[in-house]
């Protein structure tokens, strides 16, 4: 199934290239960073960092942000709320929360892939309010109540 989503570059990125799959299967495009000026990421500083992008994400699909694992390995720099979630009727800049991990400064120039964009499916359930819920094997069972091995 094809999905169109509609990207509109704002002022400050409309000398940016368009955001693109990197290979033919890959399932997410690159988030570039739209800062005017180097911006450096002391070790455990977060930034906000824009990319210049506004989107139209169709109904019952949603954009998820996720780290790149190269600036991960390599740097410990990661997306702080991964993964985010662009909602279909946000119409606002996206932006990444970056956050540095790593033991060194980071610096993000402008045009540096910092992200990357899922679009994914998702669905609208609908909400019902009861009194009891109907039994389970697992009943309240959780965190590690199976055993660990
Ligand atoms: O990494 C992110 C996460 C969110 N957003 C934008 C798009 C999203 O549709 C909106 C709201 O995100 P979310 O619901 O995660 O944040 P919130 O703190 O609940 O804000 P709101 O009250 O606006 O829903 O913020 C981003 O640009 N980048
Ligand atoms: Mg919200």
């Amino acid at each position: 199934m094809t999905v169109t989503v509609q990207i509109q570059r704002l002022t400050h990125a409309a000398d940016l290239p368009l955001p693109a799959y990197q290979s033919a299967d890959a399932a997410g495009f690159d988030l570039q960073a739209a800062v005017e000026s180097d911006l450096v990421l002391a070790p455990g500083a977060r930034a906000l960092v824009p990319t210049g992008l506004s989107m139209a994400i169709p109904r019952g699909f949603e954009g998820q942000v996720r780290p790149r694992s190269g600036l991960a390995a390599k740097n410990g720099v990661t997306v702080l709320n991964t993964p985010g979630t662009i909602d279909a009727d946000y119409r606002g800049e996206v932006k990444v929360i970056l956050i540095n991990l790593g033991h060194d400064p980071f610096t993000i120039s402008r045009g540096m892939r910092i992200a990357q964009m899922l679009i994914a499916p998702v669905q609208q359930a609908v909400l019902v309010d009861v009194d009891s819920l109907e039994a389970t094997a697992r009943g309240a069972g959780g965190f590690g109540s199976t055993g660990t091995a």
